[in-house]
């Protein structure tokens, strides 16, 4: 187990459960779900640790809609809707995260909302939601385009000499310097470059400290020391920027918001700690996720040339060769379409942690108190009961005709409940800009030859840089 860095105490239970409230289901079976018989002592542990995606998915193809993993990691995967739905918001209560995912997170992003629990967790989505209101969001639409525009002058060069671009790191760039803006609203371009790489290092670690049997945080290791002083960098970076935007005052960015918010069931405010905390949480949250979206988007469109050419009309007629706003938003349908299926193919967050904090009967099956249960977004969405074609590109499954009957939990890129992503509006607001104003200026063609693998790491991003063409746009005046 890895013990959380903040002075959060826990309960003796496995994963600090709520109290039981009086009336929900109790175990009334001990059939245990199927599933891989694995080694007869790992149990699967090393398929899940090599790539633990394929090791859902050919479960999920062997043994269905919910499985049981034997060994050491002891998880069951819910691959149905229904179950799905039952954990993340029927019975949200009695599965928090297991207390090893909370405390490997926790020395990142201490006691923010990423990582928090409880009463803890509660105040800090009540003080930090309004900000992420789509109609404050707006106003950063101006500046997710000034970076974007700033991004394409540079490849206008690129396309010239014939370079191929690797996209995945550009788009790291690009969403990176898109969040800084929001959250600071200031050219901080030296501090926010030697964030990438901390929250980098901070996020792989993190990684290993969640997969592996033993904490590599107990031992004295190089990369200990690494992810220590990634830690230091952050902080060094975080902490002046958060103090000099309370010192000005007054300012529309994200950290303003944040440092203004008035907590309505208490009256209380973020301190300054807490500010630093929800803020590296949405760099840990939000910088790779959406740049890994945008990554497997053009990846997609260059491997579906019709769907491109679709996007390519759309964004023509919406723009008319202008900078789009977010007014074109609603009418840049077909872009939200292809960024929409793009993310149920590749979800950037892949699995989502829970823990039983009691006993419980899904599908049937005995769930055990402490046991780890994990909604697999990858699995889910290439449901065949829920979709035609699961493997294929079709963004014309999410026009509103489509999707109307579908079940609301077949598809979750930014998860369901009440801990369901706070920046699903901020992504959604950024993602579709992006992409229209690189199709109005570039076409993106895979270098040939490439192998794309996808890669189970923090995010569920491209393994390798990911090599593409860049062509000017003809129709672009
Ligand atoms: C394509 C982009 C994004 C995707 C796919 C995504 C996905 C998710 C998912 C699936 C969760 C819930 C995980 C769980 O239930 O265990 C989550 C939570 C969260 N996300 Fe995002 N996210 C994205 C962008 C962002 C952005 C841009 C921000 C902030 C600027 C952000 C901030 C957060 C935070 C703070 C949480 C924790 C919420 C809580 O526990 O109350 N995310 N995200």
């Amino acid at each position: 187990m890895c013990p959380p860095s903040s002075p959060t105490t826990y309960p003796s239970s496995p994963c600090d459960p709520p109290p039981l409230r009086k009336g929900l289901v109790r175990m009334t079976t001990t059939l245990v779900p199927p599933g891989p018989r694995g080694h007869p002592v790992l149990g699967s542990i090393r398929e899940i640790q090599r790539d633990n995606v394929s090791a859902f998915m050919e479960a999920f193809r062997h043994h269905g809609d919910i499985v049981n993993f034997r060994g050491p990691l002891r998880i069951n995967l819910l691959a149905h809707p229904d179950y799905v739905q039952h954990v993340l918001r029927d019975q949200h209560k009695r599965y928090p995260r297991p207390r090893k995912v909370q405390g490997c997170l926790s020395t990142i992003v201490g006691d923010g909302l990423v990582a928090a629990e409880g009463t803890s967790w509660l105040r800090s989505r009540r003080l930090t939601q309004p900000a992420f209101h789509r109609d404050i969001l707006r106003r950063f639409g101006d500046s997710f385009t000034a970076s974007t525009a700033e991004l394409l002058d540079g490849w206008e060069r690129r396309a010239r000499d014939g370079e191929p671009l690797d996209i995945k790191s550009e788009m790291m760039h690009l969403s990176l310097a898109n969040l800084a803006r929001a959250l600071f609203r200031t050219e901080w371009t030296d501090e926010v470059s030697r964030i990438e790489p901390a929250v980098q290092e901070a996020l792989g670690f993190t990684h290993r400290r969640m997969t592996s049997p033993v904490d590599p945080l107990k031992f004295p290791s190089a990369a200990r020391t690494r992810f220590r002083g990634a830690l230091e960098t952050i902080n060094s970076l975080l902490y002046p920027m958060v103090a000099e935007r309370r010192r000005d005052g007054g300012g529309d960015d994200l950290v303003s918001l944040l440092i203004d918010a008035v907590d309505p069931e208490s009256g209380g405010m973020f301190t300054d700690e807490q500010i630093r905390d929800e803020v590296s949480g949405f760099f840990v949250a939000g910088h790779e996720t959406v740049s890994t979206a945008l990554s497997w988007t053009w990846y997609l469109l260059s491997l579906n040339p019709e769907s491109r050419r679709r996007l390519q009309a759309e964004v023509d007629e919406v723009l008319a060769g202008r900078v789009p706003t977010v007014d074109d938003l609603p009418k840049l349908t077909y872009t939200t379409m292809v960024l929409q299926e793009s993310m149920r193919l590749y979800p950037p967050i892949f699995v989502y942690m829970r823990c039983a904090a009691e006993d419980d009967v899904i599908g049937g099956y005995h769930i055990p108190e402490g046991r780890w249960v994990v909604v697999c977004p990858y699995v889910t969405h290439r449901h065949p009961e829920f979709w035609d074609n699961p493997e294929g590109f079709e963004p014309e499954r999410f026009t509103p005709e489509n999707s109307a009957n579908r079940h609301r939990m077949a598809y979750l890129p930014f998860g369901a409940g009440p801990r369901k992503c706070i920046g699903d509006s901020f992504a959604m607001l950024q993602m579709p800009l992006v992409v229209a104003m690189i199709a109005q200026r570039f076409r993106l063609d895979l270098v040939e030859g490439q192998q794309v693998f996808p890669e189970p790491a923090i995010s569920l991003r491209p393994r390798d840089p990911l090599m593409m063409w860049l062509r000017p746009n003809e129709e672009t005046p």
